[in-house]
């Protein structure tokens, strides 16, 4: 039978506002909705809110007002044990790696499977086979001090899909790598879309990424306004 809920809105957002304090409104009655299996670009100037949004979205911190719903599920209604539930059904790749040094590459991309209690024995294959399919399947003992910027980042992308998420959200993910990776790592997450059905949010100032990727493109303006563009509109970032 078909799983009815893999059809509401990976993420919606009605009328979310995010202040850090008094008079520190960082988002104002932001309303947007990413379909299931969608490929989504979030842009916007430096300071507008981006990771903001995305911490909203993976449910690191909670709306100061508004509602946010993920797959259909509203998480103002969800104790502890509901988010966290929740919260693995969404990977998370970060501009700056955040892989733990003393792991080897392969430790570092089965941790969130061991955390869970899951066995080696059941899980060995499926890290082996993500490493060979980021370009690192010669790199599985390799320490993270030992790897290049690009290399970090696919570790880090396999970690956050070795648990097969039904939403990936990565931020700024081609930050710190060159041009050529950056379109390396733009063609993983569109396979990932495309053959998983994972759906994608991607928050990057990268105008290489903005002109290439396909799918919708999120600009958040003042901090506040969500406006829904097209690709190729000339968009100021
Ligand atoms: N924990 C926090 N406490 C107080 N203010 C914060 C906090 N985190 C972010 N801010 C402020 O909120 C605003 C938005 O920050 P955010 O990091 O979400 O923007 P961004 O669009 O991701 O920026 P960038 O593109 O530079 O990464 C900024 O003014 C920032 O200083």
């Amino acid at each position: 039978m078909k799983n009815m809920s893999l059809e509401e809105p990976a993420v919606q957002f009605n009328h979310v506002t995010l202040s850090y304090g008094p008079e520190q409104d960082v988002l104002t009655q932001v309303s947007m909705e990413l379909h299931a299996r969608s490929f989504t670009l979030l842009t916007g100037p430096s300071g507008a809110g981006k990771t903001s949004l995305l911490k909203l979205a993976y449910l690191a911190l909670r709306p100061t007002m508004g509602s946010i719903s993920l797959f259909g599920v509203d998480t103002g209604s969800l104790n502890r044990a509901g988010l966290a539930r929740l919260r693995r059904r969404v990977g998370v790749v970060f501009q700056e790696f955040r892989l733990l040094d003393h792991l080897t590459a392969y430790e570092n991309v089965a941790l969130p499977l061991r955390v869970i209690g899951d066995s080696e024995k059941h899980y060995r294959d499926d890290v082996i086979e993500l490493l060979r399919w980021v370009g690192l399947g010669d790199r599985l003992e390799a320490r993270p001090e030992t790897l290049s910027g690009g290399e970090k980042q696919r570790v880090a992308i396999a970690r956050a899909i070795v648990g097969k998420p039904d939403l990936l959200i990565a931020d700024e993910p081609t930050g710190n790598v060159d041009p050529e990776m950056s379109e390396r790592l733009l063609r993983l997450f569109q396979e990932l879309n495309k053959r998983l059905g994972t759906t994608v949010l991607i928050a990057t100032h990268d105008q290489n990424m903005v002109d290439n990727a396909g799918g919708e493109v999120l600009r958040l303006a003042d901090g506040s306004v969500m406006h829904q563009v097209s690709k190729n509109k000339g968009l100021i970032l």
